[in-house]
């Protein structure tokens, strides 16, 4: 049987409890068997300027991830041509994997501008894709609605942002409660976003 595999990507800048609830929610709450947390070097659609090096953000995942058997941080983009595209994350994935099934995971807000991803349609027609509420009150109002490839997952909802933990560091306050200790820890001690 194969095993079904959930990928949450992500910049993971630093990684925050609003990824930890999805990804442990996934993995608790759906058929999804494990959840591999895919660090990401270059996201296509954000600039490059203002991300911490690729080996600290995977630390950080490394250790948010550390009490959660079924999370698993994943640096398979590492070595792969930047920007990294998701197609062809997946196309390596599963030529490297080939007894696996994956599906991606990703908010409402990602499935609005799903069509500008690189072969879209060719994701959608090898992989399934979790999608979970994002911002209170949402709906899916687009191409993608009532698709048969798209599953719908109502985990909780938690309206914080990368942005605003970083933006919040630099302004000195704390965000201690919004980073798991020990990524809080590692942020403090490497001095990361004053
Ligand atoms: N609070 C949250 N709840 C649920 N999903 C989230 C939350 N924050 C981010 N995500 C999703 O997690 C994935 C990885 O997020 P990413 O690393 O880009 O974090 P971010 O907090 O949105 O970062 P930034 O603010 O730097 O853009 C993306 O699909 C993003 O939409
Ligand atoms: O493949 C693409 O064209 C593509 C375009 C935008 C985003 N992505 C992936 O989606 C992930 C989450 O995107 P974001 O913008 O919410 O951080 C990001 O880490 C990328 O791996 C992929």
């Amino acid at each position: 049987m194969n095993r079904k595999v959930g990928l949450f990507f992500g910049t993971f800048n630093p990684i925050h409890i609003g990824h930890l609830i999805i990804a442990n929610h996934m993995a608790e709450f759906s058929d999804l068997e494990e959840i591999w947390l895919v660090v990401t070097p270059h996201n296509p659609l954000k600039k490059k300027s203002t991300l911490l090096d690729n080996h600290h953000r995977l630390e950080m995942a490394y250790r948010a991830c550390e009490p959660f058997e079924k999370l698993k941080p994943s640096n398979i983009e590492f070595g792969l041509e930047q920007p990294n595209y998701t197609v062809k994350t997946l196309l390596h994935l599963q030529e490297k994997f080939s007894t696996n099934e994956f599906c991606l995971i990703m908010g409402e807000d990602n499935l609005k501008s799903f069509h500008k991803w690189k072969n879209y349609e060719m994701i959608l027609e090898n992989h399934q894709l979790y999608v979970y509420p994002r911002i209170s009150g949402e709906k899916i109002q687009n191409q993608f609605k009532d698709h048969p490839k798209i599953t719908r997952v109502a985990a909780p909802r938690m309206e914080i942002s990368a942005t605003f933990i970083r933006q919040a560091i630099s302004e000195g306050k704390n965000i201690g409660p919004l980073l798991s200790d020990s990524v809080w820890e590692y942020v403090q001690h490497m001095n990361f976003y004053k």
